[in-house]
């Protein structure tokens, strides 16, 4: 039986996938083979060495400590796109709720239910509703930062609303640029994108080189008025230097899913409790992504939709399957094929991939009477993990 720990609250259409004859699954497991998860912050939890493998049903994985896990040699999956389309709906929200009275309007409606004759109550909306007046985002120009999964469905949306795009992502995969919209211009730096954009959307990972890069430096170039939208996380930005910014009229409207006690009882900040994923069809498509990785990885110990190691994967054939990890320095592989031609086990079919300083390397061997070649292949040298799979 495989064990799988779970985090927060996981869509049964993705806990379903796991087959009750081999899995046991659960928030109270023990000794884990893997953990699925969503935002439950791992940094300060002692993961017993049973876990081989971590599936955070959705995008951002700044709540897995990585770094320290990929030394350990445990996978680290994302599920890419499961949750983009939600997330591009809810920026629609924001920016609309940003720019028509919708809110405002909804709560003054509420202060005049004692009026009980429906005419006096139409002549008195009608002779008040021009407080609540705003302004379309057709012909308007939207920045987004961060061109993957979200930001391009998000440039797709805008672009059918009329909007002007305006992108900027240095890291841009080759696959995220083929899905990008011809329309969406490039901006050569985001200062540069920030000066020309009456909306800027986020959609970059929390990372080292995004931390605070919404600073008081970058809002000193928004053009005067800017609505900033906030999905991607509270870490990009700075909290004070956006205050300052509204206070001083550079920012109109900050949209966030992550709200902050220094915002709260402002009217020109509309904060979400980090909703953008929470939808039916993107929790089901996360869960199930994640069930999916993880599943493979465990029997088949095949790799897709890491965020540490590299893709990875053979379709089975007769015999058994060892997959080990090492550290991505040579004579490794090779010092494994040495043991296993020592034992005369005979390999039928094998991959070897690396990743920035790991290495995946699976193998399938004739079936083995040899107990010992796992523990032969485990005291390798550089060799962090091996595993048998029947
Ligand atoms: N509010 C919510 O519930 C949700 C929030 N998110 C957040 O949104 C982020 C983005 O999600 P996806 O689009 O699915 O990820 P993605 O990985 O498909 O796209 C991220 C893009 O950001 C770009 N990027 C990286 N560093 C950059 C930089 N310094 N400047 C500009 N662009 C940069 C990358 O090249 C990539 O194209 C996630 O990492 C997560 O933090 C994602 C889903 C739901
Ligand atoms: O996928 C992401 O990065 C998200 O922020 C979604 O978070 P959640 O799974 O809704 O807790």
């Amino acid at each position: 039986m495989y064990k799988i720990k779970t985090f927060n609250q996981i869509s049964v259409k993705g806990l379903d996938r796991f087959g009750r004859d081999k899995y046991e699954v659960g928030s109270d497991i023990g000794h884990p083979d893997a953990i699925l998860l969503r935002s439950h912050k791992l940094h300060n939890e002692v993961l017993p060495d049973s876990v081989l493998a971590i599936a955070r049903a959705g995008a951002g994985v700044n709540n897995v400590p990585v770094d320290d896990y990929s030394k350990k040699g445990i996978v680290v999956f994302n599920t890419p796109g499961a949750n983009a389309n939600a997330v591009k709906e809810l920026v629609l929200a924001g920016m609309l709720l940003s720019s028509r009275g919708i809110k405002n309007g909804i709560d003054h409606v509420k202060t005049l239910h004692d009026i009980s004759d429906a005419a006096e109550l139409h002549k008195t909306l009608e002779a008040q509703k021009k407080q609540f007046a705003g302004q379309e985002l057709k012909g308007k120009t939207l920045g987004i930062i961060g061109l993957g999964a979200i930001g391009s469905l998000v440039a797709d949306m805008a672009l059918a609303l009329g909007m002007n795009v305006v992108g900027y992502d240095p890291a841009l995969s080759i696959e995220a640029a083929w899905r990008l919209s011809s329309d969406v211009q490039r901006a050569e730096n985001m200062h540069a994108l920030l000066a020309r954009c009456d909306y800027v959307s986020l959609h970059v990972p929390a990372i080292k080189p995004t931390l605070n890069m919404i600073n008081e430096d970058a809002l000193a170039q928004a053009k005067p008025g800017l609505v900033l939208v906030n999905f991607a996380r509270e870490s990009i930005v700075d909290p004070n230097a956006i205050a300052k910014a509204l206070d001083k009229g550079q920012l109109r409207t900050y949209v966030c899913d992550f709200p902050e006690p220094i915002f709260y009882g402002r009217d020109d900040v509309i904060a979400m409790p980090h909703i953008g994923a929470s939808t039916a069809e993107a929790e089901e498509n996360c869960a199930i992504m994640a069930a999916d990785q993880i599943m493979d990885f465990l029997e088949n110990g095949n790799i897709k939709n890491s965020v540490n190691f590299p893709a990875a994967a053979m379709p089975r054939v007769e015999g058994q399957r060892i997959v080990f990890t090492n550290e991505n320095v040579p004579k490794v592989l090779g010092s494994v094929l040495s043991v296993l031609a020592d034992h005369n086990v005979n390999v039928l079919d094998m991959m070897n991939k690396s990743r920035g300083d790991l290495a995946y390397n699976i193998l399938d061997v004739e079936q083995m009477d040899n107990g010992h070649v796992i523990d032969a292949i485990k005291n390798i040298e550089h060799v962090t993990t091996v595993r048998l799979i029947d």
